[in-house]
């Protein structure tokens, strides 16, 4: 279902039928954090294993960066020395700035994992934000030695309470609709999309395309607070993009990887609204 030619079909990004996915709710964010460290150590040790030459792992920014920077470090005896590390998205801000996504991990988790310097791959924040997504996409082409739809082994994603993920927004012409059966289409070839006017401050950003999202391997949200229930219930459902329902189409609701798992890994406040099968482990869950 794969589409490689310059205008892939958002269509073609959902599969006949759902992915693997797994709605796995919390008590609280203490008891998520681990599980969600377990899932990404588990899964890089099960790649490596598997003569993988390394695991990529996409990271996205926002509350994430605490979670990961506290909930990692604390597995034991982690060798993260052939992870490689890309962004889901970054803000257009020097490194230094505090909405850095990178300058967040690099100074918050970076620090206390042992990944060489030059198994990161960042953005070029000097440069403009056209270039800075083609110089980018450049990078992880390269990274992930491909010249198709780079594959990553796990992509980390937040959603925010309307609906985005990555720097992907609900009516934003990054998601053009098509025509009238709500098709959605990606005229760029590029992985990695260019936003100049993010609704989430700050406003230039760079970010993967939907295809890329949903090329992984492995995806998992991780969403948490009482203000993302609403938007939960929707995009978990789906029901709004795939009978074409009225209101803005969802970015995070887009996510059905084509060969890939689909995690979304939440607390009960977020789950408020859900009603349908929510697994519920106990404390020291594994993944
Ligand atoms: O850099 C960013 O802004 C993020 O990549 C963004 O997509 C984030 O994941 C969501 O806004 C959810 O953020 P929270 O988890 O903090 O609600």
């Amino acid at each position: 279902m794969r589409t490689s030619d310059s205008t892939a079909h958002v269509g073609a990004v959902f599969t006949e039928t759902m992915p693997v996915r797994r709605v796995v709710a919390f008590v609280s964010g203490a008891e998520l954090g681990p599980a969600l460290a377990h899932l990404i150590v588990s899964r890089a040790e099960k790649t490596l294993s598997s003569g993988a030459a390394s695991f990529s792992l996409g990271l996205s920014g926002g509350s994430l960066v605490s979670l990961l920077s506290k909930e990692l470090p604390a597995v034991p005896n982690m060798d993260c020395s052939r992870w490689l590390v890309g962004f889901c998205d970054e803000r257009l801000v020097p490194f230094d700035d505090p909405e850095s996504t990178y300058g967040l991990y690099k100074s918050q988790l970076f620090t206390k994992l042992n990944i060489p310097d030059d198994r990161v791959v960042a953005i070029d924040p000097s440069l403009p934000v056209q270039q800075c997504a083609e110089d980018y996409a450049s990078k992880l082409s390269k990274a992930l030695d491909t010249q198709q739809t780079p594959v990553f082994d796990m992509l980390l994603l937040g959603m925010g309470p309307d609906g985005h993920t990555c720097s992907l927004f609900p009516d934003h012409p990054l998601l053009q609709i098509l025509d009238e059966s709500r098709k959605l289409c990606w005229k760029s070839r590029s992985p990695v999309a260019p936003i100049s006017d993010s609704p989430k401050p700050p406003p230039q950003r760079v970010t993967l395309t939907l295809p890329v999202v949903n090329a992984a391997r492995c995806v998992v949200f991780v969403s948490t607070g009482g203000s993302k229930a609403t938007v939960l219930k929707a995009c978990i459902k789906r029901a709004q993009v795939l009978e074409g329902g009225d209101g803005p189409v969802l970015p995070a609701a887009l996510v059905a990887p084509t060969h890939g798992e689909l995690f979304w890994l939440v607390d009960e406040p977020a789950a408020a609204s859900l009603t349908l099968d929510v697994e519920r482990p106990g404390p020291a869950a594994k993944l």
